[in-house]
């Protein structure tokens, strides 16, 4: 049921992207629009970060990739197949960690791993355990497999949640705010591994309130703000379409800030030993030298590389802040 028949086969269109959403959109009973008109494209072998602060849409949409929620409207194609119809076909080549793994606190690290591969009637029994034994060494948790999994760190249980996930080899990770809750150790771990799983080609959906974490770890965003979608591309073009800022670092700032603004260059920003502004239009070169024809002591001076955080705040206007 509900599967295309013979006559009519689904056409997987690499063009398309590993995930393809169209109109997407998502309103609940109450009335409240959680996605509006969501068009995504995933590339293949991309990590694509799906960026948001809480309360933008990033779970329901999740939910609806996975087939776990129906669209009001809009289509959703995951691995160039229509979901929430093909649920069957594609979630067996997907693997997914959606608000936290569920674990079995009083087994072991090793037996949840027996469990959740034992649920699986493709997977066969013979193989299990050495199935999990690589799953377990993947993941880092092989000297820590045989403790009970409520005495695991929070990173312990999301490396093991993983480690559930990459039981079978997976064509796409759907991973929901994979680091929320961690330390900065338990972070850096989760994003290394996400990096190594990415390394051997698997596509890596991921969703984060954190721009430096998408900044570190993907190759592709998308922004989300109320529902709607901002941007997406690559990370360096969508770093590269916002322009950098010109910096001066002297302990003269306020005459260096008089002589930018007599420059006419725009948003000139006072710190502690550091002047800010907009790069100028005209060479850098001449910039410096009013600088020091003005007696500044310059002792940096250029342009700094935009990053997403200056293309989000040139996109909406509004600085990356997100509460909790
Ligand atoms: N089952 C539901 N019924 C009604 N409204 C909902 C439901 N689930 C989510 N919402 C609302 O939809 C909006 C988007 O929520 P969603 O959880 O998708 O955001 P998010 O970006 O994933 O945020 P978070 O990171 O906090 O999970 C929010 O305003 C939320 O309150």
């Amino acid at each position: 049921m509900g599967e295309p028949s013979a006559e009519v086969p689904e056409q997987v269109d690499a063009g398309d992207g590993i995930i393809a959403t169209r109109g997407l959109t998502k309103r609940f009973r109450g009335g409240q629009l959680a996605v509006d008109g969501l068009d995504l494209t995933v590339p293949a072998g991309s990590v694509f970060g799906f960026l948001g602060p809480n309360g933008s849409g990033k779970t329901t949409t999740i939910r609806m990739l996975m087939g776990l929620i129906e669209p009001s409207s809009g289509t959703a194609r995951v691995l160039g197949r229509p979901m929430p119809r093909s649920v069957r076909t594609v979630l067996p080549r997907v693997g997914a960690l959606i608000e936290g793994p569920a674990l079995y606190g009083f087994l072991s690290g090793r037996d949840n791993l027996l469990r959740y591969d034992s649920a699986d009637p493709t997977a066969d029994p013979r193989t299990r355990r050495a199935r999990v034994a690589a799953a377990l060494d993947r993941v880092g948790l092989t000297a820590a497999s045989g403790k009970k999994a409520k005495a695991y760190s929070l990173g312990m249980k999301q490396r093991l949640g993983l480690a559930s996930a990459l039981l079978q080899p997976r064509e796409l990770l759907v991973l929901d705010e994979p680091t929320n809750g961690l330390d900065p150790q338990g972070m850096r771990e989760i994003r290394s591994l996400i990096r190594e799983l990415a390394s051997d080609g698997t596509t890596v959906f991921l969703s984060s309130h954190l721009l430096d974490e998408i900044e570190q770890v993907c190759t592709h965003a998308a922004v989300m703000a109320q529902g709607r979608l901002i941007t997406q591309g690559s990370v360096t073009e969508l770093a590269a379409g916002t322009r950098g800022r010109l910096f001066v670092t002297t302990p003269d700032v306020g005459d260096a800030a008089r002589v930018l603004k007599e420059l006419g260059l725009a948003d000139v920003v006072v710190a502690e030993e550091r002047v800010t502004a907009e790069p100028p239009d005209r060479e850098l070169a001449e910039v410096n030298e009013a600088l020091v024809t003005a007696g500044v002591r310059v002792r940096g001076f250029g342009v700094e590389r935009a990053s997403l955080e200056d293309a989000f705040v040139a996109l909406t206007g509004e600085g990356f802040d997100v509460a909790g």
